[in-house]
């Protein structure tokens, strides 16, 4: 497994059809940290996650990979050292799970689908850590979205990459499988020494989980530190316009709460 890996985001700018949806945005992704992005809706996560998987090309600005610029990189490399959960995937008709976590294994196979010895104990543990290895036979068509979710993530680990994006992959999980999810992300930084990138909407799972928080909003970086410093109820009620207020906890923990009409209303 390729360990250390620094995956950096080098003032990228980023558009769709000639409309910049990000400006110059800055981000880096250490080995054994986990860097939460958060902002709005229509704020540029994903689009940054996605230009640094390099599935979307930037207009200007580089991403490099221990330094180096990884546009000259094959996409096979590329693929050994890092991966990304998208948001949505199609689904496969009639796929086992067992198969589906096993595309995982692309980057190291040869033609014919040979030369991966490593490739069934990679995702048999895969399966595992994400537990999905009871389902490994069934049809991934016929799963739950949440369950689906966690074959995807299972898929994204059996590919042992340094670097791991994740764009919010507690979307459709119980709240069960969200502690879980986000228990793996803490392990594959802690244990593994991954570098994790994780798009998360939830703000005080975002500073539970994280090392840094980004905090994007129109398409730029508006703040980049630990939760605490980035979380704050000024920012935070400026960016997502309404008021938010923000505790820490004596665990250091950051709590936020969003104030809206439903939560001010008196039940008793
Ligand atoms: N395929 C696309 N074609 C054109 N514009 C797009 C496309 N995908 C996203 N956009 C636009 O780019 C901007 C940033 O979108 P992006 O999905 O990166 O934001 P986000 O912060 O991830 O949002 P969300 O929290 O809603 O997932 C938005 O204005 C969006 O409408």
């Amino acid at each position: 497994m390729t360990r250390d890996a620094a995956l950096t985001g080098a003032d990228l700018t980023l558009a769709y059809d000639g409309r910049t949806v990000v400006h110059g945005a800055g981000i880096e992704l250490r080995a054994g940290t986990v860097v939460a992005l958060v902002g709005p809706n229509g704020s540029g996560k994903s689009t940054l996650l996605r230009s640094l998987a390099r599935l979307h090309t930037p207009k200007s600005g580089t991403v490099l990979l221990d330094g180096d610029d990884t546009s000259g990189l094959r996409p096979k490399d590329f693929a050994r050292k890092v991966t990304l959960l998208t948001q949505s995937r199609p689904t496969p008709g009639g796929v086992s799970v067992r198969d589906v976590v096993a595309y995982g294994r692309h980057p190291y196979r040869g033609r014919f689908g040979s030369g991966d010895a490593d490739g069934p104990a990679h995702v048999d543990k895969a399966m595992a850590m994400t537990g999905v290895d009871a389902m490994a036979d069934r049809a991934v068509d016929e799963l739950s979205g949440g369950e689906l979710q966690r074959v995807w993530l299972a898929t994204c680990l059996a590919q042992d990459t340094g670097v791991i994006l994740l764009d919010e992959p507690t979307t459709f999980l119980d709240l069960r499988y969200q502690v879980e999810i986000l228990d793996i992300v803490r392990e594959l930084a802690d244990e593994h020494g991954v570098a994790v990138g994780v798009v998360l909407h939830d703000l005080d799972q975002a500073a539970a989980v994280a090392d840094r928080v980004v905090l994007m909003c129109q398409g730029v970086v508006r703040a980049d530190g630990r939760p605490a410093e980035v979380l704050t109820a000024d920012l935070l009620s400026d960016i997502y316009g309404l008021r938010i207020e923000v505790s820490v906890g004596d665990d250091g923990h950051v709590r936020t709460r969003p104030i809206g009409r439903h939560t001010s209303r008196s039940l008793i």
